[in-house]
């Protein structure tokens, strides 16, 4: 296995972030890491950028490695585990990044009980500040655990989890990064309607999320004692919490959020 390879099946949006990540951090040498993607210039886009080796076939991809990353949407997954089943054996280690897929799943289209790793990241892997939850099965070693957590650590936090909690942490770390940007995008249009310029109104938006949270990290402030403490009595805060409560702002995230779960589970079948 040392010797061997990693190998990624999907050179998309996901995958280029993990290997930049990995890469950029030298957790992984460059050399050991193989492509393949059957849109080829994603392929050797990704090669170019990260200083990768690209497979030509699956079959090459297997051959070469003996981690491979599953990056591909969830709806490609019977292709491609149709196309990686003749050349499978229960020394190659998977790891899915893919909503709604469980680990049972795969080695039932492998048909090969393969040691599964089920990861949920996020897009801010980009810029070392991803989130990434994960899971394993039972025969996956400790080594080869630690070595994909150490993978993804490489771009930011790693946080282990039941697989009965998989689907739902979609709607807390993964999906979450769009509601965030929805949020920033409306603060930002309102900015801009009350004369402040785009950019310092996001420059500005930047910094309350980051410094708010920085605030919910310390120890034995909750969301709530931090909401006090921004709210004066009969001040401008309270007149803006009325308007989120009047529209039911909590229950539209819990509506949300149970969608982005129901979502992942249709996604499973
Ligand atoms: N975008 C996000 O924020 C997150 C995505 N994910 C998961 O990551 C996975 C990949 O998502 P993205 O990178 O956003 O998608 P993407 O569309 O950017 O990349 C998927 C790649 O798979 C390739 N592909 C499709 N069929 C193939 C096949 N048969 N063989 C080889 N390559 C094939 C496509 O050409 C494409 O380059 C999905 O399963 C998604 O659920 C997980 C967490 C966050
Ligand atoms: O929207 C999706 O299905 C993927 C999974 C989590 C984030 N993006």
């Amino acid at each position: 296995m040392e010797e061997k390879g990693l190998g990624f099946i999907g050179a998309g949006n996901m995958a280029g972030a993990i290997v930049n990540g990995i890469v950029g951090t030298k957790t992984f040498p460059a050399q050991r890491i193989y492509v393949y993607d059957i849109n080829r210039e994603k392929c050797e886009a990704l090669q170019k950028k990260a200083g990768i080796r690209t497979a030509s076939s699956i079959e090459e991809l297997v051959k070469n490695c003996g981690i491979l990353f599953l990056a591909v949407k969830p709806q490609n997954f019977s292709e491609v585990l149709a196309a990686v089943k003749p050349f499978v054996n229960e020394r190659i280690l998977f790891v899915s990044i893919a909503a709604g897929i469980s680990t049972g799943y795969i080695t039932g289209e492998l048909d090969c009980s393969c040691p599964v790793i089920r990861t949920m990241p996020n897009t801010p892997l980009l810029v070392g500040k991803g989130a990434t939850a994960m899971c394993k099965t039972a025969n996956v070693t400790d080594v080869d655990f630690q070595l994909v957590q150490s993978l993804f650590a490489a771009c930011g936090t790693v946080t282990v989890l039941d697989e009965s909690r998989m689907n739902a942490v979609i709607s807390v770390n993964s999906s979450s990064p769009a509601y965030i940007y929805l949020f920033a995008k409306a603060m930002m249009d309102s900015a801009v309607g009350q004369g402040i310029d785009a950019k310092t109104a996001l420059e500005l938006i930047c910094q309350t999320f980051e410094g708010s949270a920085a605030m919910l990290r310390q120890p034995d402030l909750t969301p709530e004692a931090l909401i006090k403490m921004v709210s004066s009595p009969g001040g401008t805060t309270l007149k803006a919490l009325d308007v989120f409560y009047e529209h039911h702002f909590e229950q539209m995230v819990d509506e949300a959020m149970k969608a982005c779960t129901k979502r992942a589970e249709e996604l499973g079948k």
